[in-house]
């Protein structure tokens, strides 16, 4: 239930993804996230969300269990919570975040989930993105790899 993530300190940023296997481009943008307010929530997508997503038949590598307990692990995040829609559109009117955010992979002003929170009067941003970083790039060179 969202209804938690209402006693984290505000302004609180919201942001949301697949996180299938961690890299160096998912901690650098949640850590820049976290500095744009009092508090950082997680949208995870669960593992069916994903599977409607198309980014493989094998997607995710990772159950949302661990995934979500990798991303909670992280200082710049307060809290986790998994989605089971194709966005996290109705995970975002539940909590109303102040700020919302995606890596620089995205074009932000193009995104529903950055209208609705500019419709409150909120912020939305996209961030640096850490070129050569993605979970993509790191499946196929593991499948490429010599044994
Ligand atoms: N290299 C990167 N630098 C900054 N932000 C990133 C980077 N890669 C992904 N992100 C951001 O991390 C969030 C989660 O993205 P996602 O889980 O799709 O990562 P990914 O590595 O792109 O995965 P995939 O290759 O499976 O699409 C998104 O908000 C995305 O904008
Ligand atoms: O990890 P991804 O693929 O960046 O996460 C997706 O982001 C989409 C984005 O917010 C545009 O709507 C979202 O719709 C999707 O559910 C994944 O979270």
């Amino acid at each position: 239930m969202a209804s938690g993530a209402l006693a984290l300190p505000r302004p609180l940023v919201f942001t949301n993804g697949v996180f299938d296997i961690l890299h160096r481009g998912h901690v650098t943008y949640l850590a820049a996230a976290r500095t744009l307010g009092a508090s950082l929530v997680v949208g995870l997508n669960s593992d069916d969300s994903v599977r409607r997503l198309g980014k493989g038949a094998d997607r995710p590598i990772n159950p949302q269990a661990d995934r979500a307990l990798v991303i909670a692990a992280l200082a710049s995040v307060d809290a986790v919570l998994l989605f089971g829609e194709d966005t996290p559109c109705e995970l975002i009117a539940r909590i109303r975040p102040d700020i919302y955010v995606k890596g620089g992979d995205y074009d932000i002003d193009a995104l529903p989930e950055a209208e609705m929170v500019r419709g409150w009067g909120g912020q939305a941003y996209a961030l640096p993105f850490e070129s050569g970083y993605s979970t993509t790039a790191l499946i196929a060179r593991t499948r490429a790899a010599p044994c």
